[in-house]
């Protein structure tokens, strides 16, 4: 089994190596298709979706793995999201993960056009907490970090995966 991982982000890589310990992992800085702020649900998935479809492309890929973050308003008030995606042969899984409210002070350099990774940089005063705990394990005191966030996303592709893999879905079904 070997899995391509759309990122070189190692919160994100660590993620896949817990839910898959069993596989060959590689790399590939993939590019995300969207833009590198990602600002709704759907702009976040399909950074996720095209991540994953051009590493299943590569290197003898078994799966395609994309995580993306990113950013929507529910309202006025901006959360974080996220989502993952699987490409498995014609196949492809999708699963979103925890959402949180951002601060206030934070969605107004969003809205400025700044990255979230180089706010939270600033705002914790410290160098790549994109591929640490993150935004997210910042403002929960670190209860959910970012690699634990992804794994719970991960658990779902992969649970999702294995939900087809093993059929059954025909368990399921009422016999006439
Ligand atoms: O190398 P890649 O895989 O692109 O990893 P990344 O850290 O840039 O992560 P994303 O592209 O998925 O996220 C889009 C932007 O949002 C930032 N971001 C998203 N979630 C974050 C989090 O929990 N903590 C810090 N920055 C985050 C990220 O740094 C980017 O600026
Ligand atoms: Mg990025």
């Amino acid at each position: 089994m070997k899995i391509v991982i759309g990122s070189m982000n190692k919160a994100k890589i660590q993620a896949v190596k817990e839910v898959f310990p069993e596989a060959v992992i590689v790399t590939e800085d993939a590019d995300s298709g969207v833009s590198a702020q990602p600002f709704s649900d759907e702009e976040t998935r399909q950074g996720a979706i095209n991540r994953a479809l051009s590493c299943l492309d590569t290197q003898d890929a078994t799966f395609g793995i994309g995580l993306e973050g990113g950013v929507m308003f529910i309202g006025n008030q901006l959360y974080l999201c996220n989502w993952g995606a699987l490409a498995f042969s014609d196949q492809l899984y999708t699963a979103s993960g925890a959402r949180i409210a951002l601060p206030h002070e934070i969605t107004e350099q969003l809205i400025q056009g700044r990255e979230l990774g180089d706010v939270m940089d600033e705002f914790a005063k410290r160098k790549q907490v994109r591929q640490q705990e993150g935004a997210v394990g910042i403002f929960t005191s670190e209860r959910i970090s970012r690699r634990s966030m992804f794994r719970h996303v991960m658990e779902l592709l992969r649970g999702q995966w294995e939900f087809t893999k093993e059929k059954k879905e025909s368990k399921y079904r009422t016999r006439r």
